[in-house]
C-alpha cells in the first residue's frame, strides 16, 4: 500500500541506572547521548494536491514533540518507579525530583520506546489526529539501538497507568511508588 511516514530526530543526553539486575554493569548512575526517531503516518492518506504538496508541515507536526524532547528529556534523569533515589530527591531536591522521568520498572532503552510512543501518540490524538505513530526507534549508543512499531500500551508492564497516556508535559505520578513497590 502507498503512503507517506514524517520521519523526525531527535538528541538529548540523559542519565539513567537499571537495579533489577539482569544488567549489573548499568546499576550505577550513568549517562548516555541519544536519539529518538519518530515515524508519523498520516490517519487518513490523501493523495497530494498539487499545490502545497505537503501531508503536513515539519514545523506543525513536530514542535509539541520536540519542545518535550527538548526540555523533559534532554540533560533528565530517569529512574524506576521502585528506585531509592526518588526518595533521596524528594527528601532532600524536590523541585528536582518532579524533573525525573519516572519508569514502571527499570528505564530500559525497550521501556523508554514505549513510554515515548504513547507520549507521542497522545499529543497527535490531542492535536486532531491527523498523524498517528507508526514506529519510534531510540538509538542508546552507537551501537545498540531499540526499535518498536505498533501500540505501545499493549506492550508496556501490565496493570500500569502513567504519564506517558497524558497529553501534557508529564514525565512521572511519584504517587505511583507507594502503590507499586513492596519494600
Ligand atoms: N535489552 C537491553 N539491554 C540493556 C539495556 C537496555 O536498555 N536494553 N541497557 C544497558 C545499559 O544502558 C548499558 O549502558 C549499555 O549496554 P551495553 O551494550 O552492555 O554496553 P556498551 O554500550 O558498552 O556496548 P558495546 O557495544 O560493547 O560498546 C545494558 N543492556
Amino acid at each position: 500500500m502507498s503512503g507517506f511516514d514524517l520521519v523526525f530526530s531527535r538528541r538529548f543526553c540523559m542519565g539513567h541506572r537499571l537495579i533489577s539486575g539482569a544488567a549489573e554493569a548499568c546499576a550505577l548512575p550513568h549517562g548516555h547521548n541519544e536519539t529518538v526517531r519518530v515515524w508519523l503516518r498520516p490517519t487518513a492518506p490523501a493523495r497530494l494536491d498539487g499545490a502545497a504538496n505537503m501531508v503536513e508541515p515539519f514545523a506543525r507536526a513536530k514542535a509539541r514533540w520536540h519542545r518535550f524532547v527538548d526540555t523533559r528529556l534532554d540533560h533528565g534523569l530517569q529512574l524506576s518507579s521502585c528506585d531509592p533515589l526518588l526518595g533521596w530527591f524528594s527528601a532532600h531536591e524536590p523541585h528536582r525530583a518532579a524533573r525525573i522521568v519516572v519508569t514502571p520498572g527499570d528505564p530500559t532503552t525497550e521501556l523508554l520506546a514505549l513510554c515515548l510512543s504513547a507520549k507521542l501518540g497522545a499529543f497527535l490524538a490531542g492535536d486532531g489526529g491527523r498523524l498517528a505513530v507508526a514506529a519510534i526507534e531510540i538509538e542508546e549508543t552507537p551501537t545498540n539501538t531499540v526499535r518498536f512499531a505498533g501500540d505501545p500500551l499493549e506492550m508496556l508492564p501490565a496493570g500500569v497507568v502513567g504519564w506517558w497516556r497524558r497529553a501534557d508535559m508529564s514525565v512521572n505520578d511519584l504517587a505511583l511508588r507507594d502503590t507499586e513497590c513492596a519494600a
